[in-house]
């Protein structure tokens, strides 16, 4: 499992926190590690994680650790290819959204990334630096929308941050 990095959980514990951010969207469950640092935290602000994952076997482990860990009343782990997902998700719903997914996606799921995210709101990408190749233009693409501010902090594996200012 390409699970985020301790220290990467603690930070994404307190970007929730720090925003009030009560809608989190996640892309990519795997065994639910990152979901229950983001639930964990929703938790205590009243927030609601919902988690996107294609894989079934994934999906049912991590549906195990949500309910051995007590945080699964505020997860809701949905079934599903995350594009179609994002595709059907409503305008500026999410306050913030963690993308750890396929990055090759990125780019066709970002008119939808961005009309889902309220103003506001935050997008938190994964790899930023540990595979920076693959989300350059991602990154470029993102950064060069006047619509966010964006900047990469040396956390984990990079946390690529972009938040959406109107
Ligand atoms: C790097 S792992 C996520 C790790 C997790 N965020 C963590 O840190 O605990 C990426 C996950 O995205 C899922 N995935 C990849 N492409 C997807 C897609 N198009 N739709 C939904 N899930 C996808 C994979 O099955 C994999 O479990």
């Amino acid at each position: 499992m390409l699970n985020i990095t301790r220290d990467t959980g603690e930070f994404l514990s307190v970007m929730v926190r720090a925003t009030n951010a009560q809608r989190v969207l996640e892309i990519g469950t795997s065994n639910g590690y990152s979901t229950l640092w983001l639930a964990w935290a929703a938790a205590a602000i009243n927030g609601h994680v919902t988690t996107v994952e294609q894989s079934d076997f994934k999906l049912s482990l991590a549906a195990k650790s949500f309910e051995r860990s007590g945080l699964a009343l505020f997860i809701t782990q949905v079934h599903g290819e995350a594009g179609a997902v994002l595709g059907r998700s409503s305008t500026s719903s999410i306050d913030l959204l963690f993308l750890d997914s396929e990055r090759s996606e990125y780019l066709e799921w970002w008119p939808d990334i961005k009309r889902v995210l309220r103003v506001g709101g935050l997008l938190v990408v994964d790899n930023a630096t540990s595979h920076a190749e693959e989300m350059l233009s991602f990154v470029a693409l993102v950064s060069a929308d006047p619509d966010f501010a964006t900047c990469t902090v040396p956390v984990g594996n990079g946390e690529f941050l972009a938040t959406r200012s109107r």
